[in-house]
């Protein structure tokens, strides 16, 4: 579905990715496991077309995204939820989440989308007309996880989920995570929380220093000696 061969890119004179490849397969939740500034977002820039790639590939459903523009490879089925899951505090709710829809006109399937959205997370529908600034980190966070599913992707990218929030919101999201790919969406989730993440995910990647040093179904990088010492303390 979305194949990355041999990604080598960064920014001004310095690389961050080093012939970084990796394969995600439809259906399935893949991770990619490092540590604070491994090059994880820039994988995901890579992806969206956001950082030209230097060297290497990224095919996307058997179409090579060389020079493509970001709203294109978004238009053709990639959502991302951004780092630190960042909502639109000025907006309400509902505008928040209609906004990931701004490539759909059909009001009824907009409509749709956000009944679908509201009977993943109920919390929202109750709050549709509060400001989203308001809300507690984790509320924000659904807000930008519902807005990331009103685009409908084939595959969403979903940036550190875990990033600030308490321990029962990760825990709260993480299983929102799995009921969204259980609906059908395929979904790369990039991590620090190796733990939280491995839980859920079938395959992994991790991506210390922007290499690929292991990779494997989640359960046996679970087992993965390297892997626990590095990640799990
Ligand atoms: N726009 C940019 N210009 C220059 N360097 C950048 C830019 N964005 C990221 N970097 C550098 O690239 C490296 C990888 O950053 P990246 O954000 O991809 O890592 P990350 O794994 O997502 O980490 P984090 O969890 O801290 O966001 C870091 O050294 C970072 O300082």
């Amino acid at each position: 579905m979305l194949k990355v061969k041999n990604l080598t890119t960064g920014y001004d004179k310095v690389n961050v990715l080093h012939d970084v490849s990796i394969n995600i397969e439809p259906g399935k939740i893949s991770c990619i496991l490092g540590s604070n500034g491994a090059g994880k977002s820039t994988l995901i820039r890579s992806i969206l077309g956001l950082t030209p790639v230097r060297q290497g590939e990224v095919w996307w459903n058997g179409k090579n995204l060389a020079g493509e523009k970001p709203h294109n490879i978004i238009a053709s089925g990639i959502a991302c939820i951004p780092e630190g899951c960042k909502v639109f505090p000025r907006m309400t709710v509902a505008e928040n989440l209609s906004l990931g829809a701004f490539l759909e006109s059909n009001r009824s399937e907009i409509k749709k989308r956000l009944a679908d959205v509201y009977a993943i997370f109920p919390r929202l529908q109750e709050r549709q007309s509060q400001l989203a600034g308001t809300m507690s980190g984790g509320v924000q966070a659904m807000v930008s996880i519902g807005r990331g599913l009103m685009a409908k992707p084939q595959l969403l990218l979903i940036d550190e989920p875990s990033l600030g929030l308490s321990p029962l919101y990760v825990k709260e999201n993480f299983k929102v995570i799995q009921q969204i790919n259980a609906l059908g969406t395929t979904v790369l989730l990039v991590e620090q929380n190796a733990r939280q993440t491995l839980a859920i995910a079938d395959y992994g990647y991790v991506l210390p220093q922007g290499r690929v040093v292991a990779e494997g179904r989640a359960k046996a990088l679970t087992e993965n000696d390297a892997v626990r010492s590095a990640y799990f303390g």
